[in-house]
C-alpha cells in the first residue's frame, strides 16, 4: 500500500513527488520515531509554521555569504528576536521543542547562548549545591547573565590532570584566588567565551595549602554587568575563525591572581571549608558531569545532523538526472545507481541507529543525575562514562563519513556552500575532537573492556555487566540466515575476540617487562579496535530492540529494511576479523553481500521519504539542492546571482590588478 507522503504539494518537481508517491509508510508517523514521540514531531512541525510567520526571524541574506563579523552579528540579532517571541513558540521547559527551535532559527553556525543552554546551565544543575542554585541557577535560566564553560587550555585538553590554570584556597579572606601562570595555561576555545558570555563555569586546578586537589569547577563572573567590559584581573578574547561555528565566539580566558569567593566553587560534591579543610566527592570524577551529558547527547545530536545531510542528498539524487539504464531515450535519477544507493542508504540507516541509541544514552544520563542528586549514588557512572566515550567517537567518526559521502553523491553541487553540506560537515566532525578527543575517548572505553576481560580471566565473570556480559559467552556458531539474532551472535563474537586478543597482548607486555603505561601504548590500536566493535555491537542491539517495539506496522516494515541493511552493511565491514580465524567462510561473505544488494533495492522506493521524515524545514536545511520542492537548477542561479562578487560586472580588483597585467602583456 503506497502512503501520501506529507512532503507532496502541487507544483514541485515532478521526479520528487513520484518518489514521495511510493512511500509505504506515513512520514508523520516514521517522525514520531525519530524525534521519540507524537508530541515533540508534531510540535516541531507547528514550531517551524510559526517561525515561518516572523519575518524577522529569517536569514538575513544566505549564511554562507557573510563574513566572520556578519555571521556574529547575525546570530545575536536572531537572539534577541527569538526572546521577544520565545514564551509564544515554544514551552520553554520542553528541552526538545527548545533545540528545534534554535536549530530552525539560528542554523548551525554558533550563536552567543550555544554553551550557555548546553554545558553552563546543566553544569550548574549537576553541580552546584542548593545555595547555589538559588544564587545562580534562576538568573541563568532567565539569561540574566549568560555563561560558558571554560576547562581546556592552550596546552592542555585531553589530559585534564594537567589543566594549569589554579585556584589557590586563601582561609585568611576565605577566597579562592584564580591565576594563569603559564601562555599554555590560558583557557583555550571554549565556546561563546571570546565576547559573548559575562559569567563561566571555570575549570581549575583546586590547591589548599600548597597541596593540588585535582581540576574543580568554579563559577566565576567575567565581566561587568552593566558595560560588559571584562573585569579587573581577566583578560578575554575571540581565538579567530574556525573550520566551522564561526558565528560562534570561542574564546581565550587568562587569570591575573582573580580573587572569587569560597562559595563559587560548585560543591554540591566536594567543598573547601572555611578553614581549608577539603570534602571529598562521592565520586572522583564527579566534576566531569557536564561532559557526560554532552556525550550522552551527541549520538541523537550527530544522527540529526547525518539526516540533514541525506535530505539534501537523497532528494537532490531524486532530481538530478543523469546517464543511461535501460532505456537509452531516458536519462534516469541519479538515485537509480546502485553505487549511489550504496554511497547513502547505509549512511540512512546508521542516522537512525545513532539517534536510537542516543535515546537511551539521554535515559541512562538523567536517570544519573536523578540518582547522583535524590541520594548520592554515583554507581552508574562508570559504565555510563565507558559508553558515551565509545558512542561519541564512533558516532562522529561515521558521521563524518556520511556526510562527506552525502557531499560527494551531489556531484560539482555538492561542493558549492549553496548545498550546505560542507557547514554541516564541519559542525559535525568538530564533534571528532571535542567533548574529548576520539581515540583518547575510545582509549576510556578499552579501560573498561579490558578490566572486563581481566574479571572473566579470574573467574569473576559473574560480575560483568549486561552490556559486556558476552565477553564471558560468545563463540557460538551462527547460520546468518536466521535473523537480527544471528548477525548479534556473529557481532559478538568478534568483539569479544578482539577485546580478548587486544587484554592478552597487553597483558603480555607487562609479563615481558613494560610499565602499565608502556604497554598500553604498544597495544592501543589494539585497544581502540576493540572499542569501536564493542560499541557498534551496542549501536547495533539498539537498533533492533528500537524496530521491534515499534507499533505502526508500515513504518516497522520500513525500519526492518533498514536494520536488515545495517546488519549486512556493519558485518561485511568488519568480515575480515571473522574471516581471519576461519569463523566466518567466503560463503557466509558472498550470502551476506547479495542481502546487502537486495536491501538496496528494497530500500529505494522509500529513500526519499525516509529523510523527508526527518521533516527539516527548508528553513532549517538552508540548502538550495535540498529544497522540499525540488526546484534546485533556477535557485542555484539566483544563489549565484546574489554573490557579492556579482554587484558589478567589473570588480574593482579587475581593474586594478588584472588589467594592467593583460595590457602590460599586449606590449
Ligand atoms: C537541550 C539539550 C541539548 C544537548 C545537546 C548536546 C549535543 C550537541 C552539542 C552541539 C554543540 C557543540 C558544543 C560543543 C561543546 C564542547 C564542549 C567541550 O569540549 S568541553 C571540554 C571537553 N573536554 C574533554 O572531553 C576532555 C577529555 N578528557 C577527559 O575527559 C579526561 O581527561 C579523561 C576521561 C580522558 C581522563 O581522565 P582522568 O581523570 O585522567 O582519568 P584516568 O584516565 O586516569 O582514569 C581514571 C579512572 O576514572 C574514570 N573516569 C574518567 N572520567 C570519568 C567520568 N567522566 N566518569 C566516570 N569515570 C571516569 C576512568 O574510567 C578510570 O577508571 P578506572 O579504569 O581506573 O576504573
Ligand atoms: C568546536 C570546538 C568546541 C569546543 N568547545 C569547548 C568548550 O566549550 N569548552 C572547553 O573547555 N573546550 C572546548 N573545546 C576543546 C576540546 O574539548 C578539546 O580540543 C578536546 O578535548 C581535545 O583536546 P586537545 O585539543 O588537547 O587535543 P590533544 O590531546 O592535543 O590531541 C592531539 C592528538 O593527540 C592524541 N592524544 C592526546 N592524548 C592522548 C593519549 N593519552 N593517548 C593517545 N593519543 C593521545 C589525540 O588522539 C590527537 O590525535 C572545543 C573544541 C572544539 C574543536
Amino acid at each position: 500500500m503506497a502512503f501520501l507522503n506529507k512532503e507532496i504539494r502541487d507544483g514541485d518537481n515532478q521526479d520528487l513527488t513520484e518518489e514521495r508517491r511510493t512511500a509505504t509508510f506515513d512520514t508523520d508517523k516514521m517522525a514520531e520515531v525519530i524525534y521519540g514521540s507524537e508530541k515533540l514531531a508534531r510540535r516541531r512541525r507547528e514550531i517551524s509554521h510559526a517561525v515561518s510567520r516572523i519575518p524577522e526571524l529569517a536569514d538575513s541574506r544566505p549564511l554562507p555569504f557573510l563574513d566572520r563579523f556578519e555571521k556574529v552579528t547575525e546570530g545575536t540579532r536572531k537572539l534577541s528576536v527569538l526572546d521577544r517571541h520565545l514564551a509564544e513558540l515554544i514551552d520553554v521547559n520542553d528541552n526538545g521543542e527548545a533545540l528545534h527551535l534554535y536549530h530552525e532559527v539560528m542554523g548551525m553556525e554558533g550563536h552567543p547562548l550555544a554553551l550557555h543552554e548546553v554545558m553552563f546551565v546543566p553544569a550548574l544543575i549537576g553541580q552546584a549545591s542548593d545555595e547555589q542554585y538559588e544564587k545562580w541557577l534562576g538568573r541563568a535560566k532567565r539569561r540574566e547573565i549568560i555563561g560558558c564553560y571554560a576547562q581546556t587550555e592552550l596546552g592542555h585538553g585531553s589530559n585534564l590532570r594537567k589543566l594549569e590554570t589554579t585556584a589557590t584556597y586563601t582561609p585568611s579572606t576565605q577566597e579562592f584566588i584564580l591565576h594563569t601562570p603559564t601562555i599554555t595555561a590560558l583557557k583555550w576555545w571554549p565556546g561563546a567565551l571570546g565576547k559573548s558570555s559575562n559569567y563561566a563555569v571555570v575549570v581549575a586546578d583546586l590547591i589548599i595549602k600548597d597541596k593540588s586537589y585535582g581540576p574543580h569547577p568554579f563559577i566565576v563572573q567575567l565581566r561587568d554587568e552593566k558595560t560588559h567590559q571584562p573585569l579587573p584581573g581577566i583578560t578575554v578574547g575571540d581565538i579567530g575563525p574556525k573550520m566551522a561555528f564561526n558565528g560562534g565566539d570561542n574564546g581565550y580566558l587568562g587569570f591575573d591572581n582573580f580573587r572569587i569567593p569560597r562559595e563559587n566553587l560548585l560543591n554540591r560534591h566536594s567543598r573547601v571549608e572555611a578553614d581549608g579543610t577539603y570534602v571529598r566527592p562521592p565520586h572522583a570524577k564527579i566534576g566531569h558531569s557536564a561532559m557526560i551529558r554532552v556525550r550522552s547527547h551527541m549520538a541523537t545530536g550527530q544522527g540529526w545532523l547525518l539526516g540533514h545531510a541525506l535530505t539534501i542528498a537523497i532528494r537532490y539524487s531524486a532530481v538530478r538526472i543523469q546517464g543511461f539504464l535501460e532505456d537509452k531515450s531516458h536519462e534516469v535519477k541519479v538515485l537509480d545507481y546502485q553505487t549511489q544507493q550504496h554511497r547513502l542508504f547505509p549512511a540512512i540507516a546508521r542516522a537512525y541507529a545513532f539517534i536510537f541509541c542516543g535515546f537511551e544514552t539521554i535515559r541512562l544520563y538523567d536517570q544519573l543525575i536523578l540518582d547522583m542528586n535524590s541520594n548520592g549514588n554515583t554507581s552508574g557512572m562508570a559504565d555510563l562514562h565507558a559508553l558515551t566515550s565509545g558512542l561519541k567517537s564512533v558516532v562522529t567518526h561515521f558521521v563524518g563519513q556520511g556526510i562527506e559521502q552525502a557531499r560527494m553523491a551531489c556531484g560539482g553541487h555538492g561542493y558549492s556552500m549553496a548545498s550546505y553540506i560542507s557547514e554541516i560537515y564541519g559542525v559535525a566532525i568538530g564533534g571528532c575532537t571535542y567533548e574529548g578527543e576520539n581515540m583518547v575517548m575510545l582509549l576510556q572505553l578499552a579501560r573498561y573492556l579490558v578490566k572486563s576481560v581481566e574479571l572473566v580471566k579470574s573467574g569473576k565473570a559473574n560480575q560483568l555487566g549486561p552490556m559486556v556480559a558476552y565477553l564471558a559467552v560468545a563463540d557460538h556458531k551462527v547460520n546468518l540466515a536466521t535473523g537480527p539474532d544471528s548477525y548479534v551472535k556473529m557481532f559478538q563474537y568478534i568483539s569479544k575476540r578482539q577485546s580478548w586478543k587486544a587484554t592478552e597482548k597487553f597483558l603480555k607486555f607487562m609479563e615481558n617487562g613494560d610499565s602499565r603505561d608502556v604497554a598500553w601504548n604498544k597495544t592501543a590500536v589494539e585497544l581502540t579496535r576493540a572499542s569501536r566493535l564493542h560499541t557498534r555491537l551496542y549501536i547495533m542491539e539498539t537498533f533492533i530492540r528500537r524496530v521491534e517495539s515499534v507499533t505502526d506496522i508500515p513504518v516497522k516494515s520500513a525500519l526492518t529494511d533498514l536494520l536488515n541493511l545495517h546488519l549486512n552493511y556493519e558485518l561485511l565491514d568488519v568480515a575480515s576479523y571473522a574471516l581471519e580465524d576461519g569463523f566466518m567462510s567466503s560463503n557466509q561473505m558472498d550470502f551476506i553481500k547479495n542481502q546487502l544488494y537486495s536491501s538496496l533495492e528494497k530500500i529505494r522506493p522509500n529513500a526519499v521519504s525516509l529523510v523527508d521524515s526527518f521533516q527539516f524545514s527548508d528553513m532549517q536545511l538552508r540548502s538550495v539542492l535540498g529544497r522540499r520542492d525540488g526546484h534546485v537548477y533556477q535557485n542555484l542561479f539566483d544563489w549565484a546571482k546574489s554573490s557579492p562578487l556579482n554587484k558589478t560586472d567589473v570588480l574593482p580588483s579587475v581593474t586594478q590588478y588584472l588589467k594592467p597585467m593583460m595590457e602590460k602583456a599586449k606590449l
